[in-house]
This record gives C-alpha cells, sequence and structure tokens, in this order.
C-alpha cells in the first residue's frame, strides 16, 4: 500500500486560555475560523497533510489547554515528548508555538512562564532546554490594532533575548497565518520542515 505521506511534523500550542490557540489550529488545518469559544479540555489534535516539492508532509498541530487546571495534563504531554534527541522521536513534538493575545498583557507577562515550563520539562530529561526542539513566539489576534496592549518591540525584544523567531498573526483575519506556514526564506515553520527533508 502507497504510504500516506512521506514526513511528519509535530507541531504544540502552548499560551494562555483564551488567546486563540484553538482557532489557529483550525486556520492552519482547515483555513476556517470561528468566534464561538469552547475552551479546550485537556489536549487535541489536527491533522492537515501539505504538499512541498512533491512530498507529502502531514502536519499533526496538537492544541493544548491553557487553563490553569489542565496543566497536569498538558505538561504530562510534553513531559514525555519535549527534548527527546535527534532523530526525534515518533512521540515528539518538532515544534512549540506560544501563543499570546496582543490585547491581553497578562498572557504576554505568562508567556515567560511557559517558556520556563518548557526548559523545565527539557531540562529534566536532557539538561538541556529545548534540544532538538523548534519554538516560535505569535501574537495572536492582531486584527484588534485599537485594542492592543502588548507593544510589538517588546515581544520583539523577547523573542530576541530567547532566540526565537516572532509572527504578529490573525486567527480571524489570516494575517501572517500563511507567513508562520511559509515557504523557505518565509522565517516561518517550512524552513524547518525543510531541514528534515532528506537531500534531493
Ligand atoms: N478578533 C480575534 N478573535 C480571536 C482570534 N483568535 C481567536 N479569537 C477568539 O478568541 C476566543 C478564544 O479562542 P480559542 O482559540 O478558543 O482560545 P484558546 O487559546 O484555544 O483557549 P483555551 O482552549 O481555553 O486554552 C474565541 O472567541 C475566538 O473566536 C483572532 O485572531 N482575532
Amino acid at each position: 500500500m502507497a504510504k500516506a505521506y512521506d514526513h511528519l511534523f509535530k507541531l504544540l500550542l502552548i499560551g494562555d486560555s483564551g488567546v486563540g490557540k484553538t482557532c489557529l489550529v483550525i486556520r492552519f488545518a482547515e483555513d476556517n475560523f470561528s468566534s464561538t469559544y469552547i475552551s479546550t479540555i485537556g489536549i487535541d489534535f489536527k491533522i492537515r497533510t501539505v504538499d512541498i516539492d512533491g512530498k507529502k508532509i502531514k502536519l499533526q498541530v496538537w492544541d493544548t489547554a491553557g487553563q490553569e487546571r489542565f496543566k497536569t495534563i498538558t505538561t504530562a504531554y510534553y513531559r514525555g515528548a519535549v527534548g527527546v534527541p535527534a532523530p526525534p522521536d515518533p512521540r515528539s513534538p518538532q515544534g512549540i508555538v506560544l501563543v499570546y493575545d496582543i490585547t491581553d498583557e497578562k498572557s504576554f507577562e505568562n508567556i515567560q512562564n511557559w517558556m520556563k515550563s518548557i526548559k523545565e520539562v527539557g531540562g529534566e530529561i536532557l539538561g538541556n532546554a529545548s534540544a532538538g526542539v523548534e519554538r516560535l513566539l505569535l501574537g495572536n489576534k492582531c486584527d484588534m490594532e485599537g485594542r492592543r496592549k502588548v507593544q510589538r518591540d517588546a515581544a520583539e525584544k523577547l523573542a530576541k533575548e530567547h532566540g526565537i523567531r516572532f509572527f504578529e498573526t490573525s486567527a480571524k483575519s489570516s494575517e501572517n497565518v500563511e507567513e508562520v506556514r511559509g515557504g523557505p526564506g518565509a522565517g516561518g515553520l517550512h524552513p524547518q520542515i525543510w531541514g528534515t527533508l532528506p537531500p534531493p
């Protein structure tokens, strides 16, 4: 039987409750948006297969609950998955996307805590924070410019300090969603997908 895909690429989205992680996952996977808010319970995932250079790349996007009461479940998930050295363990997310809401200062302050929790979990396993795991910082809901509380340069500074890339996105208007998914050179996720592909 023909293989359904050539490569599997896993992404894990973390961030406070309500910042738009589920909406981003739906936008990535189904190119759709809903304004109804149903809080994620525990963990959920969506799959999308993209075609890059004739290769089928299966993107498995894991959406975690931001609510504190689910923290044990979500942490337990990436405890078993973060920091597995290359070649990546099949359970390992190869990318962690940290999401905050540009209209919610607290969600931005908490990014530091989310970063810390990745480090703690990764550190326990490897002694090295996020080895083998690519991270990306997203400031979501950038369609709500009038209600902005988090300035772009503050987020750029934070991303620089942690050596990770940063985008402002909108799951609602799709702004920068393609850039995040982007092609080679776009600075988004695909370069890592490209990085996992064997040379032609
Ligand atoms: N204006 C605007 N609203 C958004 C955007 N993304 C999400 N929302 C809204 O924000 C609310 C929360 O979105 P979710 O995607 O469910 O948030 P979440 O981060 O998955 O929340 P938890 O599951 O509780 O962790 C919903 O009402 C969405 O419609 C966006 O880019 N722009």
